[in-house]
């Protein structure tokens, strides 16, 4: 019985076109459903169980999905998106992550050629296993400040790698600690006694033979991580070096090259090339944020639908929780963001290939762009999302604290996303130096790209909103222009105010908390801006597009009514027009409603990836609930264990002894 029927009814919009929406194109879309069934259908995969298991058993668990993934991978020929979508939907952190995701880009980017040819191979047929082991017990932000030593020894052609300090001990690498035999490490490069720089290094860790840790090397697992299940089935790892020699050429060296003689060669490429895999995996981290969210909301979706609370008159059913205006002022700008993410992140996907096959035709120009909207839209993507999960849990009120809402295990699986690869605080203020940069070159440089709205810095400054009506905020230009002005106002307030300061990087320091905000306001813009584009793209299907266009404007004027201090400070807006603002932003909630559930049945997510009771398919909440909760192993009997030991002494004192 499908329990959710008639909200599906209520609809207006062809669904299975939308899937293709969210999907990006009818091949990914059939590309991804075929893997989600693939892995809802395989019992390996299971993943019910997993809050429960201890650490050892969790593990071994994971390494026995891993190595059935990749036999699926090898026996059905799988491509490398088929692989992606297959890791996506087992929804389980493993050591392959770091070696696919971090390791093997890692000499992709920084490698020369030959380390390439002989590296990839090896690597690509998992012939060995790599992480990248970059942060330490002391700096994870500050890259320059790793303690690690990599010191060239002229005399045997060698890199000492050394951990010269407690705090120089790499800490938190995933995969590092128990299955990784190679790491990309990460050192101060020293030569002649000289510092040149942090940079890469392969090094060889475990034995091929037996897996143990090589001579010289202290390698463990750091132990557990927040939640139960969650990321505890990765072995973030703990690494030091005892003066362990690898050979010259295991240094990556693409951006420098250390010669047999000692000396430092530096190509054309720009130093920052070394954190070109933070570019990578930055990007990969956006569109996993719209993958998170869009879940969490699916089951928050679903199951505002179902509960019902209050309201109800001559004994008729009760009003479903759906229908409140305080939970659709909750929930469905949380479903907007998942729209815009997962539309942003297409964008980013191909801004990110395009300086990819600049960087390997040796054209550097547009990486500090990609720099900036990889660090500030994972920044921004991440924060977003978990707190939007954590909004899921509340909106499902009690029962979304149970494990079986699926809502607890996603929250303490993603949030470590808001400090892996790069705090989000840390990345803000990346992008803040590049607005200011950007601000500063003005009269000298037309900017471009997504800060191309700077180069009409002059008429944003003058012109204030024209809107005069609720209805006047149905309108893709007057809302990007708020967006526009917003930033570029902001940007150039805090550009004035850095120019007080006769020391710009105390100035920076001093107007950290400014400069964040500047950073924000244009990440904001961004995805404003690129959902907007992508309505102007042909997207098929019957109300495909009006649905998409509602869930625009929902995204950009609910970020207007919460930030609207900023667009009334700036001056862009009077007071009249934010209240008209949000005036339509309540006019379009009306017009989410009877779409809510068809929204959300368009991520096309099987229940094994929802992974939740509450967002079930079918909406069959309570029974599959009730019957869960007999299946915890303290129902396996009526009298606990312990009960006789530690409880029944107590029942069976005597009174008097008590003297409470
Ligand atoms: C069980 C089932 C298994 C299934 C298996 C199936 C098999 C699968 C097969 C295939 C599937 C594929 C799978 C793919 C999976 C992909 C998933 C990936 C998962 C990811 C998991 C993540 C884990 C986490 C990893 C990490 O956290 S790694 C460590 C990351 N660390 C950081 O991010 C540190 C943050 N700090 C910094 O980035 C920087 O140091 C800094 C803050 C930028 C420092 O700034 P500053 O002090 O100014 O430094 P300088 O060095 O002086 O640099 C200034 C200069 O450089 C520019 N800059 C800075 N960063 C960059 C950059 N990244 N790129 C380009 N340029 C950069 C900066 O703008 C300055 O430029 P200017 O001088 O011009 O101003
Ligand atoms: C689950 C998980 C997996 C990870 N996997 C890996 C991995 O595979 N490989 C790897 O190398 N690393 C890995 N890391 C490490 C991760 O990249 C770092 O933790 C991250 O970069 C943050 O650095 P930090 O821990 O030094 O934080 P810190 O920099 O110490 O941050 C602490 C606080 O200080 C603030 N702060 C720091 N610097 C500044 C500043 N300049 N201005 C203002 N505020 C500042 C931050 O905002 C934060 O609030 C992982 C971490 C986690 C949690």
């Amino acid at each position: 019985m499908d329990y959710l029927s008639d909200e599906r009814k209520k609809s207006d919009f062809d669904v299975e076109a939308m899937k293709v929406a969210w999907a990006g194109s009818i091949q990914e879309f059939q590309l991804s459903d075929r893997m989600a069934k693939l892995v809802a259908n395989d019992p390996v995969f299971e993943k019910f169980t997993r809050p429960m298991l201890g650490r050892k058993e969790l593990l071994k668990n994971t390494l026995r999905k891993s190595a059935h993934a990749w036999k699926l991978i090898i026996d059905l020929r799988l491509s490398e998106e088929e692989a992606k979508w297959l890791r996506l939907y087992v929804d389980e952190p493993a050591y392959t992550d770091l070696h696919w995701g971090m390791f093997i880009p890692a000499i992709e980017g920084q490698g020369t050629e030959e380390q390439k040819k002989k590296w990839l191979p090896l690597a690509k047929k998992m012939q060995i296993i790599g992480c990248y082991a970059q942060t330490e017990l002391g700096h994870g932000s500050n890259v320059q400040g790793l303690e690690t030593t990599a010191t060239f020894d002229t005399r045997t052609d060698e890199f000492i790698m050394h951990s010269p300090t407690l705090t120089s001990s790499k800490w938190w690498p995933g995969g590092l600690g128990k299955l990784s035999t190679h790491a990309v490490v990460y050192a101060r490069l020293i030569v002649g006694g000289q510092f040149h720089g942090v940079h890469g290094f392969i090094v060889q860790l475990r034995s091929l033979e037996d897996h143990s840790p090589l001579p010289g090397i202290t390698v463990g697992d750091i132990g557990l991580k927040f939640g139960n299940g969650a990321y505890n089935t990765m072995d973030n790892g703990v690494l030091r070096f005892d003066h362990v020699r690898i050979p010259r050429n295991q240094m990556l060296m693409r951006v420098s090259q250390v010669t047999k003689e000692g000396k430092i060669m530096q190509s054309d490429v720009p130093r920052q090339l070394i954190y070109g895999t933070m570019v990578y995996v930055r990007q990969t981290i956006v569109a996993d944020a719209s993958k998170a969210l869009s879940r969490a909301v699916c089951i928050a979706t679903r199951y505002s639908a179902v509960r019902r609370q209050f309201g109800s008159r001559d004994g008729g059913p009760e009003t479903q929780v759906i229908d409140y205006k305080t939970q659709q002022s909750r929930l469905f700008p949380l479903l907007a963001s998942a729209y815009a993410f997962r539309f942003v992140s297409e964008w980013l996907k191909s801004l990110y290939l395009d300086v990819k096959q600049r960087l390997e035709a040796n054209e550097f120009s547009t990486l500090p762009e990609a720099h900036a909207c990889t660090a500030g839209l994972k920044s921004l993507t991440t924060t977003a999302t978990a707190d939007g999960i954590e909004e899921c849990r509340k909106l499902c009120g009690g029962h979304g604290y149970l494990v079986s809402s699926g809502l607890p295990e996603l929250f303490a699986v993603y949030i470590p996303a808001c400090t892996y690869e790069g705090d989000n605080v840390v990345l803000m203020l990346q992008v803040a130096r590049f607005l200011v940069k950007t601000v500063s070159e003005l009269g000298h440089k037309k900017p471009v790209g997504t800060t191309a709205y700077m180069g009409r810095v002059a008429s944003l400054m003058q012109k204030n909103s024209a809107v005069q009506t609720a209805e006047g905020w149905l309108n893709p230009g007057a809302v990007v222009e708020a967006f526009e002005s917003r930033a570029a106002r902001m940007a150039v307030r805090c550009a004035q105010e850095l120019a007080k300061f006769g020391n710009p990087e105390e100035g920076f320091a001093e107007l950290a908390v400014d400069l964040v905000e500047v950073a924000v306001s244009h990440c904001q813009l961004i995805v404003v801006t690129k959902f907007f584009e992508k309505l102007q793209q042909d997207i098929p299907g019957k109300g495909v597009k009006e649905s998409l266009e509602v869930l625009c404007y929902v995204y950009a004027l609910f970020l207007l009514h919460k930030h609207q201090g900023d667009f009334l400070a700036t001056g862009y807006l009077t007071p009249k027009q934010a209240s008209l603002a949000n005036a339509q932003l309540r006019t379009l909630y009306s017009k989410v409603r009877p779409n809510a559930i068809a929204l959300v049945d368009s991520f096309s997510y099987t229940d094994h990836y929802l992974g939740s009771i509450l967002g079930r398919y079918d909406g069959n909440v309570y029974p599959k609930l009730y019957e869960a909760a007999w299946e915890d192993p303290l129902n396996d009997s009526d009298v606990i264990d312990g009960f006789h030991q530690y409880v029944q002494p107590i029942l069976k004192q005597r009174l008097h002894s008590a003297k409470l």
